[in-house]
């Protein structure tokens, strides 16, 4: 089916950090300052009558408003003005090349350490450790010979030793980002790690890195300044250091001489601090950046087992099992050294077209065990199992790069929070024309379509608007219809939902297990349902496993599990929720009800 797009599509608006921006008085006037005299430095040849370098002795500490020299002369007969100008030039250059060295260090090997497995992580972590225990102006200073007086070298070399800074503040936000839901969902949907770090990683840290290349912008100023004051670069380039230098030597006699290049060097290296100050407050008044929480139903949230009953269906067999589980064990390494064992040897079958309850209480195990079938885990976590494979094809061995692209294509996440699901950053239709594209390789245009047009079929209103929309302006409904969309988009066999309704409201979760369930019977997908409420299981489930401690206590059909549950715990999950009575919207089925469904 096609679908019309609306030339309005693409023209969304950022929420705008700019703007914030200016509403800072201080940032505002600082990049006044700083614009005004960059384009002077640039303007140099034009507005100054005389080269900087150019000497002459009737200039020699000519006073302010000399012909020709409309700050004066130094005391080596030059042009203060001219010279002015000039060091701004050298001030913006330092500052460039310190910051732009420091940040192409930094940021990959930041992104690469806090994005990788524990040990590359620990081996870069190491290095840059290091290379910050060095005494940084020391070695600019003791580099002088080296570096023949060049004053670009020198904050080359400033950059290098500043990079630990960047590595150090890129490395710790991805480690805070990279086990971000969304950050999950992007692996789910295929996309590259690469793409990953790029579009999703790098878009969330990337204020705190503009941030911190405003502030090393404005010391990389005042350390060449610095440097220059010292005698320590070239004299032929003029500098604020050099200047002031010179001037220091007049200082009581000429101490109008001194003023000029502090001020200047006080509005540059000062005003880059305050443009950063004034970015930080701007992004962390736009903050949207969701954190990872997990909120447990509220008790009217609950469904009762009426409908349940309704709809579980008696019979679960199929051809063979898409997914089979024998004895799967997954365990973490403790601060002891012991290895703690969180799954301990479950075994499962999910049919082709079936749908497999999951259900037990929280920390029993039940997410864990889908993340081991979606390939989510931790690196650190163990996975072992005497069998474990989805279509026939072992996910426990073989090549990693085959076992990805199997599960791409075979598996589909829908996650418990969907807000925490989106990219705050992006549209909804950029992230599923996104997820689109990795999963099915089809064009831009073609992709917009089918995310258009997979709105539609989750039951989104107005699809056009909800795709050009960002994830804070839609409700937690709407964004779980979207993960729903995203996760169909590549026809995949199995889906697996973890607890899809527990974050929304008592309406809406009985939309969303509607279609959950119309969905399956389209598709023909097997459903994974990860849950602790039984009202959920019995809405949707064919057959149902209950998990406590790590373990499977007791497996069957709903019904039988309703009318003939043999394992203690499993009649406490019923009871906990046949005793809330206050919380019930229909009546409890009765075992007439309970025949009257059997024989649909
Ligand atoms: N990275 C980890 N390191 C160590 N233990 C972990 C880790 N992740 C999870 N666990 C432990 O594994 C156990 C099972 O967690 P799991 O998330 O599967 O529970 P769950 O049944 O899905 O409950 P919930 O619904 O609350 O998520 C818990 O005790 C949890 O503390």
């Amino acid at each position: 089916m096609s679908v019309l797009i609306p030339d309005s599509v693409e023209t969304v608006r950022r929420p705008n950090v700019f703007r914030r921006l200016l509403r800072n008085p201080m940032a505002v006037g600082s990049m006044i300052l700083i614009a005004t005299v960059i384009v002077l430095g640039l303007l140099a040849p034009v507005l100054s009558a005389h080269s900087p370098n150019f000497s002459s002795l009737d200039a020699v500490n000519a006073p302010v408003g000399t012909p020709g020299y409309l700050l004066g002369g130094d005391s080596s007969g030059r042009d203060i003005f001219a010279r002015l100008l000039a060091s701004v030039n050298t001030a913006m250059l330092s500052a460039i090349t310190g910051v732009a060295v420091a940040l192409l260090i930094g940021i990959p090997f930041g992104l690469i350490s806090g994005y990788a497995k524990p040990r590359t992580d620990s081996i870069f972590s190491w290095v840059f450790n290091l290379l910050m225990t060095f005494p940084a102006l020391v070695l600019l200073i003791v580099a002088f010979p080296i570096t023949g007086g060049s004053y670009i070298v020198m904050m080359g070399i400033f950059g290098f030793l500043f990079s630990p800074a960047i590595f150090r503040l890129v490395r710790n936000l991805v480690v805070a980002v990279k086990r971000e839901l969304y950050i999950d969902a992007a692996r789910v949907s295929g996309l590259s790690t690469a793409r990953i770090l790029r579009r999703h990683v790098l878009s969330a840290v990337r204020g705190p890195i503009v941030i911190t290349a405003s502030f090393l912008a404005g010391v990389a100023i005042a350390v060449q300044a610095g440097l220059a004051f010292l005698g320590l670069g070239t004299n032929d380039v003029p500098s604020f250091g050099s200047m002031t230098a010179d001037a220091f030597a007049n200082l009581y006699v000429y101490p109008i001489q001194f003023l000029w290049p502090t001020v200047m060097l006080a509005i540059l290296s000062g005003g880059f601090v305050l443009i950063g100050n004034g970015l930080r407050d701007a992004l962390e008044d736009s903050s949207l950046t969701p954190t990872k929480t997990r909120r447990r139903a509220e008790p009217e949230t609950r469904r009762t087992l009426t409908t349940a009953l309704d709809d579980a269906a008696e019979n679960s067999e199929g051809p063979s099992p898409l997914l089979r589980i024998r004895n799967l064990r997954v365990s973490y390494p403790t601060t002891s050294g012991e290895m703690k064992r969180v799954v301990n040897g479950i075994s499962l079958d999910l049919d082709a077209g079936g749908i497999l309850g999951l259900i037990g209480e929280s920390g029993s195990g039940k997410s864990q065990t889908a993340f081991a079938v979606l390939g989510l885990l931790p690196p650190e976590a163990r996975v072992e199992a005497d069998e474990f494979t989805l279509d026939g094809h072992d996910l426990l061995g073989g090549d990693t790069g085959q076992l990805k692209r199997l599960r791409t294509t075979l598996v589909a996440y829908v996650p418990q929070e969907p807000m925490s699901n989106l990219a705050p950053s992006f549209t909804v239709g950029a992230q599923l024309v996104e997820g689109i594209r990795a999963t099915t390789g089809s064009s831009k245009r073609e992709a917009r379509q089918l995310a258009l047009e997979l709105l539609r079929q989750v039951g989104i209103a107005d699809p056009p608007r909800t795709y050009r929309s960002y994830p804070h302006e839609i409700s937690g409904g709407m964004a779980q219809r979207v993960l729903i969309a995203g996760a169909i988009a590549s026809g995949p066999r199995l889906l697996i939902a973890d607890e899809p309704t527990t974050a929304l409201d008592v309406t809406v979760q009985a939309e969303i297990l509607d279609l959950l369930r119309t969905l399956q019977k389209d598709l023909s997908m097997s459903v994974l349902l990860v849950t602790h409420n039984f009202g959920v299981v019995a809405d949707l489930c064919d057959q149902v496993a209950v998990m406590r401690t790590g373990e499977i206590v007791e497996t069957g059909s709903y019904r039988h599990l309703y009318r003939n549950a043999d394992h203690e715990y499993t009649k406490q999950l019923l009871a906990a929720i046949l005793d809330e009575e206050t919380y019930r919207t229909d009546p409890v089925p009765s075992p007439a009800q309970l025949e009257g469904s059997a024989e649909r």
